[in-house]
């Protein structure tokens, strides 16, 4: 048998002593290895909330997708007209059988579409948030996804016919060999027996030569389709709202690696399998019918129990597999999460503390391995023993049809030979459909991607005119972050900012400076009310086109790897060296010139300070040549001499007045600058002019707000100063000695 599992081997079906030993599904096909593979690892990202899961539509989606999602493809709810009722009975009969076939024909599709839950648009952000989609759909985008590869595909199928017939037929082969060898006849098959081995030899080459192509175009193409979905799920994610990206940033990035990745197997390989493995076990079957009907129908009734058996394991196992990968999500998570803050950890003596969070889920992954082991052994130690059981059985009955001659010792060896093979091909079939169903649910996962509508979608409106200018204006705006319904953050906004002024927003932490700056470059958009630009909602405008007229520079700025003229030019494609050095300027960055190689200085996240990592941000934001500025806590981290830095900067774009600017400072030196301030308290305005009036006005909220600003700084940089000193400090503040010191020194 070791020798016959040799020669099997070498056309690609490897039927090794073991197979025979264990009596069934054995198999070390390649499809074998694929069913074992996929069977333990069944169900991982397998959809958990198919069913809770209404799929949204994306316009810009290839029209492969759009097909079965777009709500035009829903039939309309099947009426019959009015008119009707007035129609002689024989016209009416012949309308009704029309109608009633067109009804029949419509409520067909409807049932259809309903199975495959396609919703209109709509309804697309009704559907819970990252959740998957419709088991059925996504067989279908599954199998749609493979249509631009159905040429290579094809070819591959082609292949696969050649090599699994090739496969077919070794059994035979063999079982006329042993008649062969021990008979006296000359003639093998009709022909000298020199012929015939080298005709076989020739069908073998033949069929190995097959099955590599077929491998090799089936990986070409999957891999082809997973660059493709890869390609298209990144876009569609970076034209999502940015709220998206930051909430589900560590999700994305799953679905962008390990699903698209299932996903393309599961169309190529996993299918070329199934097909391989459903040709197998037909002709496998079919030709034991031939050799012995009596036989096979022997060896026939141990398949249902072993199957029944494979598929509550299958279920069982994909159970306990959506539980493994969850824990190991959560894993991940917690090492991802504690890496990425490793001085925190380092700087609190946390390892121990964090090495037993860390352990604490390695342990819950390991207790779910454990049952998958446990349950992987008890299931393949069962079927294993019933394969031998029903071999014996095959042996045993085989051998007394042999000893009345009714079969040949050689036909009893192909029989028992094709069922390996088919036990194998139902395994592999197994393999196949949990293959399908990962598929199925790694697809769901990137299908949503890929189908996701933005709330706030990027082309929609309409183009913003460059030489248009005007005021921007909040009105009567609500506004609540929809991660956080419960809490309004923005109860009626009513401010004026005209163009080429600057206006300081003040307030406590959390009144909501950052949020107004998010909805005015709408990130977000507000619940009611609305905020127009030169007399128009801002909605109306393509998010696009009117996010090119602003720039902004946001409380931590990030950079890029990349040269500093890169990160400059970030966003301005079209800027040139002279733009870009004009933008740094501008922006007070004088140590770029300083830098080794100037603007061609390598740099990263964090190879400048702070002050200067601000300033280039504020060049970035320039080289734009933005009507508006929004400045979010520009200077708040920074020491004083990056601050003044960054204060000069903005200074001098103010005062070029050819800007609007909107800072959110706290800093009383940043708010100064600014000709107006709106003070921000409980949701709504509750003051705002001109800084020096406020500031004089006696019992302002700004002077307050100021009075305890002035405080923290002080107490910030270390000023010690007693409690008495303290109050006499607030009671000076209230009289509006120490306001004009502030003034003083803001406008210093
Ligand atoms: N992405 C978000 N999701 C949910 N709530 C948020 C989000 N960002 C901010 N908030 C909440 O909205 C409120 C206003 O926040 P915002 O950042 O606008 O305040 P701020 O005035 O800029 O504060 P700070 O001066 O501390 O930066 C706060 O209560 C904050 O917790």
């Amino acid at each position: 048998m070791l020798a016959l599992s040799t020669s099997i081997g070498s056309i690609g079906l490897n039927v090794s002593s073991s197979i025979l030993r264990n009596g069934l599904i054995r198999c070390s096909t390649e499809s074998a290895s694929v069913t074992r593979r996929g069977i333990l690892q069944n169900g991982y990202g397998v959809n958990r909330q198919i069913s809770s899961y209404k799929p949204s539509i994306n316009r810009r989606i290839p029209t492969t997708f759009i097909r079965h999602n777009s709500s035009s493809s829903r039939p309309p709810t099947p009426s019959i007209p009015k008119s009707q009722s007035s129609t002689t009975p024989s016209e009416s009969s012949a309308i009704t059988q029309t109608d009633s076939k067109e009804i029949a024909k419509r409520s067909i599709l409807s049932r259809i579409t309903s199975n495959l839950s396609l919703k209109p648009v709509a309804e697309t952000h009704t559907s819970k948030e990252g959740g998957e989609e419709n088991g059925s759909s996504s067989v279908i985008k599954l199998l749609e996804l493979a249509k631009p590869e159905s040429r290579n595909l094809g070819i591959a199928v082609g292949l696969l016919l050649v090599s699994s017939s090739v496969s077919m037929l070794v059994p035979l082969t063999i079982g006329k060999l042993i008649d062969f060898f021990s008979s006296n006849s000359t003639q093998f098959l009709g022909l000298s027996f020199p012929v015939a081995a080298g005709l076989l030899a020739v069908t073998f080459c033949i069929g190995a030569t097959a099955n590599a192509g077929r491998a090799i175009i089936m990986r070409t193409s999957g891999q082809r389709i997973i660059a493709r979905v890869r390609n298209q799920a990144y876009l569609s994610t970076l034209r999502q709202e940015p709220e998206f990206a930051d909430r589900s940033a560590g999700d994305i990035v799953s679905r962008l690696s390990v699903d698209t990745n299932i996903l393309g197997d599961s169309v190529t390989s996993n299918l070329s399998d199934g097909l391989r493995a459903l040709i197998s076990a037909t002709v496998g079957v079919a030709a034991m019918f031939w050799i012995s009907a009596k036989l096979t129908l022997v060896m026939l009734c141990v398949v249902p129990p072993v199957s029944l058996g494979a598929v509550f394991y299958g279920r069982y196992l994909r159970k306990l597999s959506n539980l493994t990968q969850e824990a190991v999500g959560e894993m991940s998570k917690t090492a991802e999460e504690k890496l990425n803050a490793f001085k925190t950890v380092a700087a609190y003596n946390s390892q121990p503390l964090e090495a037993t969070l860390f352990s604490k889920k390695v342990d819950q992954v390991f207790q779910l391995a454990k049952k998958e082991a446990l349950m992987t052994g008890i299931f393949w130690g069962a079927s294993g023993l019933t394969g031998n059981l029903a071999m014996l059985c095959l042996l045993g009955y085989g051998g007394h049809l042999v000893s009345i001659s009714e079969i040949t010792v050689g036909d009893l060896t192909s029989l028992l030979m094709y069922s390996a093979y088919v036990g194998g091909s139902v395994s592999g079939l197994t393999g196949f459909f949990t293959g399908l169903m990962r598929g199925v649910g790694a697809g769901s996962r990137v299908f949503w991607l890929l189908d996701r509508t933005s709330h706030i979608p990027l082309d929609k409106g309409t183009k913003l005119d460059h030489s248009r200018n005007g005021p921007i204006r909040f009105e009567n705006v609500v506004f609540r972050y929809p991660s956080r319904k419960e809490v309004v953050v923005l109860k009626g906004i009513n401010m004026t900012v005209e163009p080429g002024t600057s206006v300081a927003l003040v307030g406590s932490s959390g009144s909501g400076k950052s949020s107004i700056q998010q909805l005015i470059s709408r990130f977000y958009d507000p619940e009611e009310g609305r905020i127009t630009f030169d007399g128009t909602d801002i909605k109306e405008f393509a998010p696009e086109s009117w996010r090119e007229r602003i720039g902004v520079v946001f409380q931590d700025p990030i950079l890029f790897a990349g040269t500093v003229h890169e990160n400059i030019a970030y966003g301005s494609p079209d800027a040139t060296r002279e733009d870009v050095e004009e933008a740094a300027r501008a922006a007070n960055c004088d140590f770029i010139w300083d830098l080794p190689q100037g603007f061609d200085t390598l740099i990263g996240k964090a190879s400048l300070s702070g002050g200067q990592r601000q300033r280039i941000s504020i060049a970035r934001a320039l080289v734009r040549n933005p009507s508006i500025l929004l400045l979010d806590e520009a200077t708040s981290a920074l020491d004083s001499t990056s601050e003044n830095a960054v204060n000069a900067a903005i200074d001098d774009i103010i005062r070029q007045k050819n800007i609007t600017v909107i800072l959110a400072a706290h800093r009383l030196s940043s708010i100064a600058r600014a000709e107006r301030v709106v003070v921000l308290e409980n949701g709504v305005v509750s003051e705002e002019g001109r800084y020096d009036v406020l500031s004089r006005k006696e019992g302002s909220r700004f002077r307050t707000l100021m009075a305890a600003q002035l405080l923290v700084e002080k107490l910030s940089k270390g000023v010690q100063e007693d409690q008495p000193q303290i109050e006499q400090n607030m009671e000076e503040e209230q009289q509006g000695r120490q306001t004009e010191n502030v003034v003083a020194q803001g406008a210093r």
